[in-house]
C-alpha cells in the first residue's frame, strides 16, 4: 500500500512557518504582511476557495482584504481596483480568483497586476523569471506539490517526471520547477500519443489533466510517487464528493506514495500562497 502524503499535515506546517515570518516582519519591521484578495461572480467552488484563503491568512495574523465584486463588473472596473491595489503601500500580495466570468479577458488581468504583488506568480514577469530558473514568486499548486515531492524524495535528481496537463497554472510552472530540480522532465497533454506508456516509464506523474480519474493503476510503474492535482466534485447517493484526476483506490495499491483528494494538494495551495505573500512582503521592504 502506498505511503500516504498528507497535504492537510504538512500545510500546517507551512502555515506555521508563514505565521512566525508574520510575526518576525510585525516585529522588526512594523510591518503587516496583507493580502488582497478579488473574486468576481457566483462561482461556488471559487467562493469556497477565496473564504478558506482568507480564513488561513487571519489564523496566521496576516492581513487580509476581500473585494467581492458582482458578475456585471467591466474589464474597466477591474483594472481599476488592479490599480488601486497595485499603488496601496498596506497591500502586498493581489490575488484574483480564476475563473474570471467569461466576458472578462485574464490575460490581461493577471498583466495588470504590478509583479512584486503578484502572489499567483502568474504575471509574464514572474512566469519568465521561472522559465529562466531566477528567484521569483512561484505559482502556488506547483510549489505545493514541490514541497509534497521532497517528503518523498529529498534529491529528484535525475527522476524521470511526467506532468499530465500542460495548464498555465500547474501544468508549465510544474515541469519548469521539476526542471530545476534536475529531473527529466516529459509534459504530456490531451494529443500526446500513448500517455499510459510515459506514465508507466515515470518516477514521478503528476496529474493535472482536469478529467476524474483519468490515471489508473495500469498507468502506473509500482512503487512510483503520484501527485493529484484534480478536483472534481461529483454527487455521491445524493452527497457532493471530490475526487481527484487519479482512481486513488485501485493506484494507491501500486504506487510507492501518493496524494488525496481532498486533503491533498489544495491545502497546500492555500498554504503557498501566504507563504508567497511574506515573500513578496519582505521583497518590498528591500
Ligand atoms: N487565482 C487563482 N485561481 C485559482 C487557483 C490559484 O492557484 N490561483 N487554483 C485553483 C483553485 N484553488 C485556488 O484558488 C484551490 C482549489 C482547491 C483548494 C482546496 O483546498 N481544496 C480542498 C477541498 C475544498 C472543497 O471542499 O471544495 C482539498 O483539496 O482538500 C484550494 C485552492 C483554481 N483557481
Amino acid at each position: 500500500m502506498a505511503q500516504l502524503i498528507d497535504g492537510k499535515q504538512l500545510s500546517n506546517q507551512v502555515l506555521q512557518e508563514v505565521a512566525s515570518e508574520v510575526e518576525q516582519l510585525r516585529a522588526e519591521h512594523d510591518v503587516v504582511p496583507t493580502l488582497a484578495v478579488v473574486l468576481v461572480g457566483e462561482d461556488p467552488a471559487s467562493q469556497v476557495y477565496v473564504r478558506n484563503k482568507v480564513k488561513r491568512a487571519k489564523e496566521t495574523g496576516m492581513g487580509s482584504i476581500e473585494h467581492r465584486l458582482g458578475t456585471a463588473t467591466t474589464q474597466g472596473d477591474l483594472n481599476q481596483l488592479i490599480d488601486q491595489l497595485n499603488n496601496d503601500p498596506q497591500v502586498h500580495g493581489i490575488l484574483v480568483q480564476l475563473p474570471l466570468p467569461s466576458h472578462l479577458d485574464e490575460e490581461q488581468v493577471i498583466a495588470a497586476i504590478n509583479p512584486a504583488k503578484d502572489v499567483d506568480g502568474f504575471h509574464p514577469v514572474n512566469v519568465g523569471a521561472l522559465a529562466a530558473g531566477q528567484a521569483s514568486l512561484v505559482p502556488c499548486t506547483p510549489q505545493g506539490c514541490m514541497i509534497m515531492l521532497r517528503q518523498v524524495h529529498p534529491d529528484l535528481s535525475g527522476k524521470n517526471a511526467v506532468v499530465v496537463g500542460r495548464s498555465n497554472i500547474v501544468g508549465k510552472p510544474m515541469a519548469a520547477l521539476l526542471l530545476q530540480a534536475n529531473c527529466t522532465v516529459t509534459i504530456a497533454h490531451s494529443r500526446t500519443k500513448d500517455i499510459e506508456s510515459l506514465c508507466r516509464n515515470a518516477d514521478i506523474v503528476i496529474a493535472a489533466a482536469g478529467r476524474m480519474e483519468l490515471i489508473n493503476a495500469d498507468w502506473i510503474r509500482p512503487g512510483a510517487t503520484v501527485i493529484d492535482v484534480g478536483i472534481n466534485a461529483i454527487e455521491v447517493d445524493g452527497k457532493r464528493k471530490l475526487v481527484g484526476d487519479v482512481a486513488f483506490d485501485s493506484v494507491s495499491e501500486i504506487a510507492g506514495a501518493i496524494t488525496p483528494v481532498p486533503g491533498g494538494v489544495g491545502p497546500m495551495t492555500i498554504a503557498c500562497l501566504l507563504l508567497n505573500t511574506t515573500r513578496a512582503a519582505r521583497r518590498q521592504l528591500a
